[in-house]
């Protein structure tokens, strides 16, 4: 399988070979995957696309970003702590980045907490071309205007269907939208994809959000089918996950599990533990 996939995929339930041929385009390829994130999660999300196979930047001041993008294989934007200066850098990547062909993904952190975040996550999307809207299930409910909250940037829950508020939210945004949770949803509205790899343990680290944003933008960078890389993206971290919580006796032990079990994963482990499931 090429690194570079058509879009010609259409596999009724994605059996594990695609995952772990893109896994293994990202491992060939290394892309370099620009970061404009978080001070929070930033370096988790730098080593966490290393163990990935890819190589990160972080950049955001507006006198260079458009240069570094120019060199990516992704761009990431996260708003987990975003400042007027930051967004504008997020703009000017952003542009140079559709200009480009180069897929952004977008991390909502916490939209709907705050009217800054709100507004800032409707500008990225209003103004860029977004290739991948990545967020957990009340960031992407409040983006599908169908009944959604956050916590400061957690999860409050939906009103209604997961999959239809993530269809909803990828009608209305025109990107692929990656809802994750238990069950993470990727949809671009005609397509639904369920990934059902992971373990309750993600959910109780922070930062592990942030870093699917960061594994996501490395396996779209080597891909041409957004929803198809998006879900396999969530199928390694998710199987990285499963391995870590056999090992792991608290959440730091789990988090450094995490780590080293995604840069041990092998395509051929996830080809045979990928769960993905095309409705
Ligand atoms: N209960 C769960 N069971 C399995 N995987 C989970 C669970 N909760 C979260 N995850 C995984 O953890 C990662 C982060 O998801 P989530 O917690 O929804 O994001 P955020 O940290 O932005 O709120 C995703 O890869 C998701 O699949
Ligand atoms: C706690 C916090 N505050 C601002 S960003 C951030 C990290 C969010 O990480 P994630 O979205 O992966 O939970
Ligand atoms: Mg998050």
């Amino acid at each position: 399988m090429p690194g570079n996939m058509n879009k010609g995929i259409s596999a009724r339930f994605m059996n594990g070979a695609i995952p772990a041929a893109l896994l293994a385009a990202v491992r060939s390829g290394r892309p370099l995957i620009h970061h404009i994130t978080n001070s929070v999660t930033i370096n988790d999300c730098a080593n966490i696309t290393i163990c990935t196979g890819a190589a990160p930047v972080m950049a955001e001041a507006p006198e260079e970003v458009a240069e570094m993008v120019a060199a990516a294989g992704a761009l990431v934007l996260n708003i987990g702590t975003l400042s007027a200066t930051q967004v504008d850098a997020m703009l000017i990547a952003g542009r140079r980045a559709n200009e480009l062909g180069i897929p952004v993904v977008l991390d909502p952190v916490g939209v709907g907490a705050t009217r800054f975040r709100t507004e800032t996550a409707q500008r990225i999307l209003d103004t860029l071309d977004v290739a991948v809207l990545k967020g957990n299930a009340g960031e992407i409910g409040v983006l599908a205007g169908t009944g959604g909250s956050v916590r400061g940037v957690d999860s409050g829950g939906i009103a209604g269907d997961p999959i239809e508020t993530a269809r909803e939210c990828a009608h209305l945004t025109g990107t692929v939208v990656s809802m994750t949770g238990a069950v993470d949803v990727v949809t671009d509205d005609s397509r639904v994809f369920l990934v059902r790899n992971g373990n309750p343990a993600m959910d109780r680290l922070s930062g592990t959000g942030c870093m699917a944003s960061s594994i996501t933008a490395a396996f779209v960078a080597v891909a041409d089918d957004y929803a198809v890389a998006s879900a396999a993206a969530l199928a390694a971290f998710g199987r990285a996950g499963e391995r870590a919580a056999l090992e792991a006796r608290g959440p730091y032990s789990f988090r450094t599990a995490l780590f080293d079990e995604l840069a041990a994963l092998t395509p051929d482990d996830l080809a045979g533990h990928a769960r993905i499931e095309e409705r």
